[in-house]
C-alpha cells in the first residue's frame, strides 16, 4: 500500500506537485499518468524520500520510506533507467546491489532471468546497452529484494512492442501475487491496458482517480484518451503561459 496525503512541493515560485493525495492498493496495479512536466516524478521522488515535500506525507507499507526497515526490501523503485553507471556490467551492478541490501547472491541470476538478460548481456558493460536493456536491468534491480511494492517511473521508456507486453505480464503477475504496483507515464494507452486504478495529474494537481471502469463509465462513448486531454488541457496550458 503506497498513500500520498497532500504531498505539496515548491521550487521556488513554482508549485510543481499541489496537495496531491492517493492510494495505491495491494494486488492493484495503479497506473500514476499525466502529460510531460505534470509532476509524476515529483511525486514517486517524495514517496522514496528523495525530494522532501514542502508540505504532505507519503507513506509506502505504513511508513515514510525512510522509516522502512532495509527498504529495498519492501519497495522496488525505478526512477531513472538511464542513470545507471556506464562503466559496471549489469551483473556487477546487480551483485553490488545485493550485497549492499543483504540479498542472496543467487537471487541475481533469478531477476536475470525474470527479466530476459542473458549470461552475455549481464557481462557487457552498461554503457552500450540499449535504453530498454537498461530498463530491463533498472527493473531487475527492482525485483532484487523480492519487495511487496514497486515504484516504476515511465518503465516501458525504450521498450518496444515486445517489451512492453512482457512488462504489462510482469506487473500483472506481480499485483496478481498480492503486491503493489504505481506507474508513471505520459502514454494513456500504454497505461490503459495494464492499470486497474487511474490517477491522472496535471499541472501538479490531481485531475481524476479512481478504478479504470470508473474512469471509463465518466468518459462514456468520447473515451478516455479525450477525457484525458480535457481533464490535462488547462494545465498543459498553464505550463506555457508559465
Ligand atoms: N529540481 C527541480 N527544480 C526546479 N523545478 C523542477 C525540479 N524538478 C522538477 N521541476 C519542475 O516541476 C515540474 C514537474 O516536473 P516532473 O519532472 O515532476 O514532471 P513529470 O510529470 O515527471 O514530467 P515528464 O513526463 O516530462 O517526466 C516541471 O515544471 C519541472 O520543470
Amino acid at each position: 500500500m503506497i498513500t500520498a496525503e497532500h504531498l505539496t512541493r515548491r521550487y521556488g515560485a513554482l508549485t510543481a506537485v499541489d496537495d496531491v493525495s492517493f492510494t495505491s492498493e495491494p494486488g492493484r496495479v495503479t497506473g500514476f499518468l499525466g502529460p510531460n512536466g505534470a509532476g509524476k516524478s515529483t511525486v514517486m521522488r517524495m514517496l522514496v524520500g528523495l525530494s522532501r515535500p514542502t508540505s504532505g506525507v507519503a507513506r509506502i507499507l505504513g511508513k515514510p520510506f525512510a522509516a522502512l526497515p532495509n527498504p529495498a526490501r519492501h519497495v522496488g523503485v525505478l526512477l531513472d533507467a538511464a542513470a545507471q553507471h556506464t562503466g559496471r556490467t549489469g551483473r556487477e551492478i546487480l551483485t553490488l546491489s545485493a550485497l549492499m541490501t543483504g540479498v542472496e547472491r543467487r537471487r541475481v541470476d533469478e531477476v536475470l532471468q525474470i527479466v530476459g538478460l542473458t549470461d552475455r548481456e549481464a557481462a557487457r558493460r552498461v554503457g552500450t546497452y540499449s535504453l530498454g536493456m537498461r530498463q530491463r536491468l533498472g527493473i531487475a534491480n527492482a525485483l532484487l529484494g523480492d519487495p511487496e511494492v514497486l515504484i516504476l517511473d515511465e518503465p516501458a521508456n525504450g521498450l518496444d512492442p515486445g517489451g512492453i507486453r512482457w512488462m504489462r505480464d510482469l506487473l500483472a503477475d506481480f499485483a496478481g501475487k498480492g503486491g503493489t504496483v504505481l506507474l508513471s507515464s505520459h502514454l494513456l494507452g500504454e497505461i490503459e491496458r495494464v492499470a486497474d486504478d487511474l490517477v491522472i495529474i496535471g499541472g501538479g494537481r490531481i485531475v481524476a482517480q479512481g478504478s479504470k471502469e470508473q474512469l471509463l463509465a465518466r468518459a462514456g462513448d468520447r473515451g478516455l484518451e479525450e477525457l484525458f486531454f480535457e481533464l490535462t488541457a488547462g494545465s498543459a496550458r498553464q505550463e506555457v503561459v508559465a
